[in-house]
């Protein structure tokens, strides 16, 4: 392929002063391009100026013999000044690289409006402004380049970046939204969130992860996006270490469900499983626009007429204290009415009339209250009121929304302001008044607004998805935030005929999609029956989705130099999305990208074996394969006490045949070392001192496969010394090879007696599952259901075989050099005999804890204590019967929501 070249281009490049804007400049000016290098010269918080980093980048490009010229506005206060230095230097513009950016990050917790409004303003109001300005050059040459920089930390969320992520999430719906604009003028728009190596990324990435990144991987998908070649408008690409995916919304095919009065929270969460599912078969999409809502209302007329309204009934809103925004009229008020019908005293705000619905309530029997102030100029009084009347607040909904639709050329900055202080700066305002209540509670919801504009761009609504998918960035930060104080926030996208929709809907459209049909979602995500955090659903017509990010499987170049030939070549690659896999969180994204480099090597050098990575850096994971297929299963379920009668767990031809769902611990099981350098991490390590101390198993997939290629990363946790002893965690992820799909995810700690942390207490990662570091006593009441269970003699030497040969279970000589009388048995032994038991009884769990506090020996029986725990915690104990003392304590399952027998 002959080299993609940018002669008579003009290249326009904001913060090009240093990192990945100065890599831009120059790898466009080697290529021919005229280059503007915008810098401000401010430090990373966006203090002060200074023309030094710009000039620098400019005698660069020139010593090496291109054209550049330097320009040192502000994109917000001058972006007029950025674009007509392009003009009078170079007689056009072609490109534009809105590449600008600061940090200012904080936890929300103490999180100002001023740090919120300034990193929107450098991200999101400059971009929209110099891109407004650049938009009738392009527009009149038919012609235009436009690359907006979103991040990792916009597509999902980071702590201590609220302002961060709903700046930049609102550039992608920005990019998308001018991508559809910009289609018949040849102007074509993307976005890249990468992961490199810069001022920005250095204050928060470990130096291990920074080394393999840098400005130069990223430089050749810029460069592909602003040529005549690209082959994407719309499109948002990950990008990191040599690694190039984009990345798409995923729509689940959702449920349907009549929408009459049947058609209630209960009739949802009936329906949560099939709902929420991406797997094979179930029509899960990748679009770019909203549904067709008009044939998801044909078919969800057509259900029967009775919703299903499952078991369990939604109590957990009764007495709460449930704020609406913008509730006088359209969803707010539906919103009101159905919190009211599940007991809730509502708060109807409405700067016009919120009276008439707090009547409405009323009339019917309900609790409500009127909150007369606007949300944009007084979101203070609305907090202080309701904490004055009831001292307390459960759930705020920000619903309040208006529409300034516009062309993006003739969009005014008014137009944009106002919009964006709605929606994107009344929600954050909100949000942060109760967020302390919130934590001092230790309890709250939060449900934002977003709109499938935001989610996927439209035409003339630049203002309003920017905004929307602003709040949906914000979101996500919060859930992760309020995560551990037991906050939750879920964004819903609705479709609903609305006042504020009037204008932009059918006739026929309004009559169908009454806002009554997207409430009952809002009534559930608010109840501590489903309690989930941090999702985006598309809701309306009787129809309701969850969407998702996946990216797609990529391309990976190993050359210290990656160019924009070698990502063109590998186009369909870097597009694959049927092959790639979801993404939930920045860590998730970066190590998926680390992995996928890290792969990519191993495949090179044709070294098959998975468990040989970068020995030499502990913290980093590591990677092993398990195949396994029926034999492994049947094994297995022997190991933990199956027997021949039981078809089900021995007979790999019984339509029903199935892993006891405890094998979700063999693929980690299997590395010798587990998956630890322990000498690296521990002084006089002795693995004959070594005891399985705790275990946490998640199951991401249910049904378990029955058979499969599995890969398992591994990755210390923490290191802590107890007393002379040492307990170290690990995580384990396990993937299938082929979809990509996490199928369990485990945490193991193993107590090593007589060694000490080379390293004292450290905690290598922070986020750890919540119910792994739970704490499970059982109530003093009698166990509401016990059981014995045999172990035989031969339990040790059977349960070996699916992977874990430590002698210690076997060998009496290693036995007794481990201060034991005889081998003793495996703690997962005792913990799946156990867990098989409660499976057994009460159906499958997707999430079990426990802790082995004290030996079983091979023959001795256990007698399982089981005490349910609401509606689908089961707390269990497991004693030695013959020494009587509890083997297993502090342990609990979380039975799988739908799929127990309670
Ligand atoms: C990388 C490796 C890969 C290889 C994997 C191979 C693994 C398998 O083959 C190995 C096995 O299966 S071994 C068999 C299963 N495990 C056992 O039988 C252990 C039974 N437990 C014990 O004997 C004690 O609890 C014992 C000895 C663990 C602790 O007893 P004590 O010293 O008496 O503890 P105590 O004084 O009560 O508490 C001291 C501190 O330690 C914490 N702690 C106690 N038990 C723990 C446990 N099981 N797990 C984690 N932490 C534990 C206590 O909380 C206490 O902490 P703090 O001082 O902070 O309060």
């Amino acid at each position: 392929m002959s080299q993609l070249r940018f002669d008579n281009k003009v290249v326009v490049i904001t913060g090009a002063g240093g990192g990945l804007g100065k890599e831009y400049a120059l790898q466009f000016a080697s290529r021919g391009a005229k280059v503007v290098v915008n810098d401000l010269g401010g430090t990373l918080g966006g203090a002060g100026t200074s023309s030094r980093a710009a000039d620098l980048v400019v005698a660069n490009i020139k010593e090496a013999g291109g054209e550049a010229v330097a320009n040192y506005d502000n994109v917000v206060l001058n972006p007029e000044g950025i674009i007509d230095t392009a003009i009078k230097s170079f007689g056009a513009i072609h490109v534009l690289v809105n590449n600008a950016g600061i940090l200012n990050d904080s936890s929300f917790k103490k999180m100002t409006e001023e740090q919120f409004q300034q990193v929107i303003d450098v991200h999101l109001t400059g971009a929209f402004k110099l891109t407004k300005y650049a938009w009738k050059f392009f527009k009149q040459q038919k012609y235009g380049r436009i690359i907006n920089t979103a991040s990792p930390a916009g597509l999902y969320g980071n702590f201590g970046q609220a302002n961060y992520s709903a700046a930049k999430l609102a550039l992608v719906a920005l990019a998308e939204t001018l991508a559809k604009e910009g289609q018949k003028y040849n102007i074509k728009v993307n976005a890249i969130a990468p992961l490199a190596r810069s001022r920005m990324t250095e204050a928060i990435l470990p130096e291990d992860i920074l080394e393999k990144l840098g400005p130069d991987k990223v430089a050749p998908l810029v460069l592909l996006l602003g040529h005549d070649m690209v082959p994407s408008t719309g499109g948002i690409f990950e990008v990191a270490a040599g690694f190039y995916g984009q990345i798409t919304w995923q729509r689940s095919g959702g449920s349907y469900f009549n929408p009459n009065d049947s058609y209630t929270p209960e009739a949802i969460l009936h329906k949560w499983n099939e709902l929420t599912t991406f797997e094979k078969g179930s029509q899960s999409s990748y679009p770019r626009e909203l549904k067709d809502y008009e044939s998801a209302f044909k078919k969800a007329s057509r259900m029967p007429i009775e919703n299903s309204q499952g078991k369990v009934t939604i109590n957990s809103l009764k007495e709460k204290v449930v704020l609406i925004t913008g509730a006088g009229s359209g969803l707010g008020r539906s919103h009101a009415l159905w919190f009211a019908r599940y007991g809730a005293i509502v708060i109807v705000n409405d700067f016009k009339d919120p009276f008439t619905v707090v009547q409405e309530i009323k009339e019917a029997g309900g609790k409500a209250y009127p909150s007369k102030h606007d949300v944009v100029k007084e979101p203070e009084k609305i907090i202080n009121e309701i904490c004055e009347k009831f001292g307390r607040i459960h759930v705020l909904v920000n619903n309040a929304g208006i529409l300034r639709d516009r062309s993006f050329l003739k969009m005014s900055e008014q137009e944009w302001n106002q919009v964006y202080q709605v929606h994107l700066l009344a929600t954050f305002k909100l949000c942060k008044l109760v967020w302390p209540i919130f934590l001092k509670q230790n309890a709250g919801v939060i449900i934002n607004t977003t709109s499938t504009s935001g989610i996927y761009g439209n035409f003339g609504q630049a203002n309003y998805a920017a905004s929307k998918a602003g709040v949906l960035g914000l979101s996500r930060t919060l859930a992760i935030e309020g995560k551990k104080h037991n906050i939750h926030v879920n964004t819903i996208a609705p479709h609903a005929a609305t006042s504020m929709t009037k204008t932009i809907m059918s006739e026929k459209e309004l009559d169908l999609f009454p806002p009554s049909q997207v409430s009952p979602l809002v009534v559930l995500l608010a109840s501590s029956e489903l309690g989930i955090s941090g999702e985006l659903f598309e809701v309306g017509g009787g129809w309701i989705g969850k969407t998702r990010w996946k990216r797609a499987s990529g391309i990976v170049c190993n050359d210290s130099k990656p160019s924009p030939e070698f990502i063109l070549k590998n186009w369909s690659a870097v597009t694959d999305v049927q092959n790639g896999i979801p993404i939930s969180s920045t860590q998730e994204s970066s190590m998926a990208i680390l992995s996928a480099t890290r792969n990519e090597d191993e495949e090179e050098s044709e070294d098959d074996n998975l468990d040989d990575v970068d020995d030499d850096d502990e913290k980093e994971a590591k990677v092993s394969s398990y195949k396994f297929n029926h034999r492994d299963v049947i094994l297995y379920n022997l190991g933990v006490g199956s027997h021949a009668n039981e078809s089900r767990y021995v007979y790999e031809g019984d339509e029903d045949f199935q892993p006891v769902p405890s094998f979700g611990v063999i693929p980690f099981m299997v590395q010798d070392d587990g998956g630890l350098n322990m000498e690296s991490l521990l002084n006089n390590f002795n693995p004959m001192m070594l005891l399985h101390g705790e275990q946490y198993l998640k199951l991401n997939k249910i049904p378990l496969p029955t058979s499969g290629d599995l890969v398992t990363k591994s990755y210390p946790i923490a290191v802590e010394n107890k007393g002379k002893n040492a307990l170290v965690v690990a995580g384990y992820e396990t993937i299938d090879k082929v979809t990509k799909e996490t199928v369990f995810y485990n945490e193991g700690s193993f107590f090593v007696r007589g060694s000490q942390s080379m390293v004292g207490n450290k905690v290598f990662r922070q986020s750890r599952s919540k119910f792994a570091t739970q704490s499970f006593n059982p109530p003093s009441r009698r166990p509401d259901f016990e059981s014995i269970l045999d172990t035989s003699f031969d339990q040790a030497a059977i349960y070996r075989l699916s992977g874990d040969f430590n002698p210690l279970h076997i060998d009496p000589g290693f036995a007794k050099g481990a201060n034991f009388d005889k081998p003793i048995l495996h703690g997962l032994c005792s913990f799946g005999i156990s867990v098989k038991k409660l499976v057994d009884t009460f159906g499958i769990f997707d999430e079990a804890k426990c802790r082995f506090s004290n030996v079983v020996y091979p023959g001795e029986k256990l007698r399982l204590k089981v005490w349910k725990d609401g509606n689908e915690l089961l707390v269990f104990q497991t004693f030695s019967v013959e020494r009587n003392v509890v083997v297993i304590s502090n342990a609990a399952v979380k039975l799988a929501k739908d799929k127990f027998k309670l």
